[in-house]
């Protein structure tokens, strides 16, 4: 292996389930979501530097190219935790919309904490890279294992669950950006109408497709459907032309379909190209990595 430069996927998620238990002395709310990873992928690329210094680029998104970029701070995290002297290139190929509740700028963190893990020879567990992942962001965690999950206290606590059975996703984000910051900040706890997590874990682990359909539910959408009346429209359009479960991810504005046949997911994906520019159909991923190199390719 030439160990100088390594690759690496780094993929959404989307929220199949997103509840709100309540607002923490820390600022940030105590949830209890449902999170699995989409193939739609940025991917990352680092490259060892021998300066002592980081460098970041990115082709297409909208994204920061210099400290406020997640994956520079996830780089900086590890040369400040552990004294790393030596430096990366980090160079992101863009393909998950920005601030589009699909995690992408969490992916791309984990992937470079996993990455350098490799590349800067630190020897941490998984789980140790999930704990650090912890401060840059509370979807990073998540992001580190990939897979399907329940992920409690501010997200970063992390179960493994099965699977779901595998189906398409649409993905549509109208062009608009959220700040999740404004969603959580606007949320009323003390009056929502929760979702039955334990019911989509049920259909979840019982490989139940129209259960884990009829269960779809997430308290944000309180918040970005009445700030954002075209992500309602999107949702509406989509049932409308025969998703079998629609939602809303994360803080949005992204909204996800889930289909069974691919036919119907064309037919969709065509109806609603004209409606909205940034359309993508991928496949549910599902699984999570057994160990850190599955998701590296060597160069
Ligand atoms: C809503 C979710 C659902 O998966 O995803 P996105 O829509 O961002 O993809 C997450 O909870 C977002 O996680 P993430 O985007 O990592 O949030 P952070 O950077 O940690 O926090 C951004 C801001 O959101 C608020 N925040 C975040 C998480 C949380 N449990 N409670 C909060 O109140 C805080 O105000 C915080 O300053
Ligand atoms: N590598 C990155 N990719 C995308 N966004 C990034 C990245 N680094 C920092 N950001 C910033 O993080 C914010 C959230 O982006 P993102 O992770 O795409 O959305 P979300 O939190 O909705 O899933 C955006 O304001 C963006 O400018």
């Amino acid at each position: 292996m030439n160990d100088k430069k390594i690759s690496i996927k780094a993929p959404a998620k989307i929220n199949l389930s997103l509840d709100v238990l309540g607002k923490r002395e820390d600022g940030y709310h105590e949830v209890k979501m449902i999170m699995t990873t989409v193939d739609l992928a940025d991917r990352v690329e680092l490259t060892l530097l021998e300066e002592n210094k980081i460098t970041i680029e990115s082709t297409g998104g909208f994204v920061p190219l210099d400290q406020r970029n997640l994956a520079y701070q996830a780089a900086m995290l590890l040369k400040e935790t552990f004294g790393v002297k030596k430096g990366v290139g980090i160079h992101i190929s863009k393909n998950i919309p920005v601030a589009a509740g699909l995690a992408g700028g969490s992916s791309d963190a984990a992937a470079t904490l996993k990455g350098l893990n490799e590349l800067w020879d630190l020897g941490l567990t998984i789980d140790e890279v999930a704990v650090l992942g912890a401060k840059i962001g509370s979807d990073v965690s998540f992001c580190v294992y990939g897979g399907t999950a329940i992920a409690t206290g501010r997200g970063e606590h992390i179960q493994h669950i099965k699977p779901p059975p595998p189906c398409w996703v649409l993905l549509a984000k109208p062009p608009i950006g959220v700040s999740t910051a404004e969603v959580y900040r606007k949320l009323n706890v003390q009056n929502i109408e929760h979702p039955d997590i334990d019911a989509m874990v049920q259909a979840i682990e019982g490989y139940d497709y129209e259960a884990i359909c009829r269960e779809l539910g997430n308290v944000l959408e309180t918040v970005t459907l009445p700030l954002y009346p075209e992500v309602k429209q999107i949702k509406d359009q989509m049932h409308r032309l025969g998703a079998d479960g629609v939602l809303m991810s994360g803080s949005g504005p992204t909204v996800f379909g889930l289909f069974q046949h691919e036919s119907r997911v064309n037919r969709v994906y065509n109806g609603l190209r004209g409606f909205c520019t940034e359309v993508y159909a991928v496949r549910l991923l599902g699984e999570g990595q057994e160990d850190f190199k599955d998701s590296i390719r060597e160069k």
